[in-house]
């Protein structure tokens, strides 16, 4: 899965590459020859390489093949397994000429090797190669899955999330939440206020959502034109409670001018909730049509609240 938390690396020049060898040796070799260009961190063994990816998302990790405990190939397919790491590009540096192993190490995800000893020359490139690759790769993931006007993902993005959330919901038996908002009285908004004082708005909005997420895994879409959509993976109907109620709070807090709504003064959203849990059976579908329902509640209430379906 995407990982759109991911740093936005693709305007800054120093990108972080991370070496993982057991010989202090080799690993002073690297750093003397990346780091005039680049970041370097650097781990003596698999378990602290993988920590290491973990905690600095890294945008290329050189890997070397032989290693008391895991092994290069083992810690790539723990990279490759994970869907916050599996976008990382891999180099194996490796004094091995056997060719079984160079197999493994394609088969485990590397997209190149360096033999060791090295040439610095051919290794600075290689690398400033597959970073070239990897900023090109990060910017295209951006421009397909980051909605312009709001800079919060977009509704591809969120469809395909949420598919592999509702699998996952329903593989592991965990509740998940879905929202989805509207803009109360937006067209009148535009009306009275100008298009361009509506883009604001929706940007205003966005940011509103994103401070109301309450934990990693929770994100928001923009669904629609004036529509947001909400996912919040492991969350149970208190915390459905909790999440809607700081979305509202947020969307207040901005007190945008709104004398054309019949809702209240200032710019308000409408919101429907569902909570599932993952033994009853639901498809996406059917989750989206439910929560829109609840948001149809909201708005012939008198919008400016949150819906959410009863168990
Ligand atoms: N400024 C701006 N307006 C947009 C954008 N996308 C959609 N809209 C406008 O959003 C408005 C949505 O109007 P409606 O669907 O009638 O919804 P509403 O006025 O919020 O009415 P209720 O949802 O019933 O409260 C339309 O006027 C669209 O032109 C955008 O990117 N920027």
């Amino acid at each position: 899965m995407l990982n759109l938390d991911h740093k936005p690396s693709a305007t800054s020049d120093r990108r972080t590459v991370l070496v993982i060898d057991d010989q202090p040796i080799n690993l002073r070799t690297v750093y003397q020859t990346l780091s005039p260009d680049h970041e370097v961190l650097m781990a003596t063994g698999g378990e602290e390489g993988i920590a290491a990816c973990l905690r600095h998302r890294p945008d290329l990790v050189l890997l070397d093949l032989v290693m008391p405990g895991m092994g290069g190939i083992e810690v790539a397919r723990r990279l490759k397994a994970d869907p916050a790491l599996e976008a990382i590009p891999l180099i194996f540096v490796t004094a091995s000429t056997d060719s079984d192993e160079e197999s493994d190490c394609w088969e485990a995800g590397a997209v190149d090797f360096v033999t060791k000893p090295f040439n610095p020359m051919t290794l600075r490139r290689r690398v400033q190669v597959h970073l070239a690759l990897k900023r090109q790769a990060d910017m295209l993931q951006r421009m397909a899955y980051i909605d312009g006007l709001t800079e919060i993902p977009n509704r591809r993005y969120f469809n395909e999330r949420m598919a592999a959330e509702t699998a996952r919901a329903r593989r592991e038996g965990a509740p998940m939440v879905l929202m989805l908002a509207d803009v109360d009285y937006f067209k009148r908004y535009n009306d009275r206020y100008g298009h361009q004082a509506g883009d604001a708005c929706l940007q205003g909005v966005a940011a509103a959502f994103r401070r109301a997420l309450q934990r990693p895994n929770d994100f928001v879409a923009r669904y629609g034109g004036e529509e947001f959509a909400l996912l919040a993976p492991g969350a149970g109907p208190a915390a459905a409670e909790a999440l809607a109620a700081a979305v509202r709070r947020e969307v207040h807090a901005l007190a945008l001018a709104h004398d054309a709504s019949d809702a209240a003064p200032i710019v308000t959203v409408s919101i429907g909730v569902v909570c599932v849990d993952g033994v009853a059976s639901f498809d996406v579908d059917e989750l989206l049509r439910r929560a829109d329902e609840q948001l149809y509640r909201a708005k012939e209430a008198g919008r400016d609240r949150a819906c959410i379906e009863a168990p």
